[in-house]
């Protein structure tokens, strides 16, 4: 790693961030360093300028200007439909659901799902993520000193959460099984995208599509047996996110799911929220373990707000650092890290044409550290997110904006918030020395060999 001239900070006191590339790679180059780390094509022009052309098979931009990232997502959205690419690769395992639909299919789609995603909704579900974050507690403390990958282990709790607001008891499913076919899924998938995304022919031959093929007729009837049991037995008390998603109707049209419908949905609920939220989480303890003074901090108010119980969605408001803590590492490690269109007309952004079928990208990771919008971008500090007014919209886009914007926001950040609360009320996170992670993205920004952590009672 190397200080970059406007890095305000020397190098051993920034978290872990990958070195962009200077030089360009070509085809042949880019193919190589995008099968091992998205994030190794992304120009350091990108964290220096507002917006960065290019051609490789296709014609490509990436867009970090405020503004034209604002007519892509909000103004102008019907003219940047989710990349082909992004289609071709979902569809097989997640159908025509709401992560993917355009226009009108999406449309009712969103209004029917809305309601399982409203304040008072989520709010309800606290205390199935308060349990997860109990049980994760308990093996944290059973591992005493031993080190612990924490990404590992948050994907264990953000799985426990949303297998159960989703899957019926009475099905008989298995959540490891759930869970290794959504990764082998992801993994054989992540190599098609990649090259689909630098324009590479058809032609030349995808790995993994056998393997994924199995794993999606997996997930599905998994999925299947859930929504019929659920069916058969009718909705709990408070009920989940399945049972009000079987409930959700399009006010405009009356439309309600079908089976197919809510399994894919329901799957896409599983694909889109569990990794992400993990993710979110054990960055988090990385960074609190890489800056011990804002872990205190952290530390401190969780304490004085639990009083040694576990955390609710009634002490959201309660917990404002550990929620910065939250919206900063989404900054540095947002696991969205690239959000890609394809242009269905000429336009122009930031002053540049654009052309029907250029792909267009809206690079979250380099927008998220770009000089031009952020102080001392690599530096990891909560506080910039104190006055929320501060923070300019379309320079920070976790969750992406406008009418795609993220369905799961409040889900992910009460997760987040309740679950790492919990953790730091009661244990002191250290980090292994020459165990750093190293932020990798295939489809998601993972971080490479896992954040391996100690940790004592606090
Ligand atoms: C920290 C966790 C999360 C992050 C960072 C995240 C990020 C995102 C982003 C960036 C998008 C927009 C993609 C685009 O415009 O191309 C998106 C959309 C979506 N997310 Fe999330 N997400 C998270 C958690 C969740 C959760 C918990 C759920 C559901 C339980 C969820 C469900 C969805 C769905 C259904 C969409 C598509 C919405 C639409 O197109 O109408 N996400 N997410």
């Amino acid at each position: 790693m190397t200080t970059t001239e406007t890095d305000a900070l020397p190098v051993e006191a920034l978290p872990v961030h990958v070195p962009l590339v200077t030089e360009p790679l070509g085809l042949m180059g880019s193919l190589a360093a995008a099968r091992r780390n998205l994030l190794e094509i992304l120009p350091d022009l990108a964290v220096r300028q507002p917006m960065v052309s290019g051609r490789t098979g296709i014609r490509w931009h990436m867009v970090m200007e405020p503004a034209a990232i604002r007519r892509m997502l909000l103004e102008n959205i019907d003219n940047y439909p989710k990349s082909v690419t992004t289609k071709n690769l979902l569809k097989p395992a997640i159908g025509d659901s709401l992560f993917i639909a355009e226009g009108a299919h999406w449309r009712w789609q969103r209004r029917a799902a809305a309601p399982a995603f409203s304040h008072r909704n989520v709010s309800a579900l606290g205390p199935v993520m308060g349990m997860a974050a109990q049980n994760s507690l308990d093996r944290v403390e059973a591992a005493g000193k031993r080190a612990v990958d924490y990404y590992e282990e948050m994907v264990r709790a953000t799985f426990e959460v949303i297998g159960n607001v989703t899957f019926s008891e009475g099905a008989q499913f298995d959540p490891e099984q759930v869970h290794s076919a959504i990764d082998d899924y992801i993994a054989a998938a992540g190599k098609v995208s990649i090259l689909d995304m630098l324009g590479v022919p058809g032609w030349v031959p995808r790995p993994g599509r056998l393997l994924s093929k199995r794993a999606v007729g997996e997930m599905k009837a998994l999925a299947d047996q859930s929504v019929e049991a659920r069916k058969a037995t009718g909705p709990g008390m408070p009920p989940d996110l399945l049972d009000l998603l079987l409930e959700g109707e399009d006010p405009e049209t009356k439309r309600k799911m079908n089976t197919a419908e809510l399994r894919d949905n329901l799957l896409t609920f599983i694909v889109a929220g569990h990794e992400t939220t993990a993710l979110t989480l054990s960055w988090a303890l990385y960074l609190c373990a890489f800056d011990q003074g804002v872990q205190d901090r952290a530390r401190e108010e969780a304490q004085a707000v639990l009083q040694g119980r576990v955390a609710e969605a009634k002490d959201l408001d309660s917990l404002p650092f550990i929620r910065m803590i939250v919206d900063e590492t989404l900054r540095l490690y947002p696991p969205a890290g690239i959000l890609s269109r394809t242009a269905r007309e000429a336009d122009e952004l930031g002053g540049r044409e654009i052309r029907p079928g250029d792909t267009v990208m809206i690079p979250i990771y380099a927008l998220h550290r770009n000089r031009l919008l952020w102080d001392d971008p690599d530096a990891f500090r909560p506080e910039r997110f104190k006055d929320r007014k501060e923070i300019e919209r379309y320079a920070y886009l976790p969750f992406g904006d406008g009418p795609r914007i993220c369905i799961g926001v409040s889900f992910a950040v009460q997760e987040a918030v309740i679950i790492l609360a919990t953790l730091l009320s009661k244990r002191r996170f250290s980090l292994l020395p020459g165990k750093a992670p190293k932020p990798v993205m295939i489809l998601t920004l993972r971080p490479e060999g896992g954040v391996w952590l100690t940790s004592e009672p606090a």
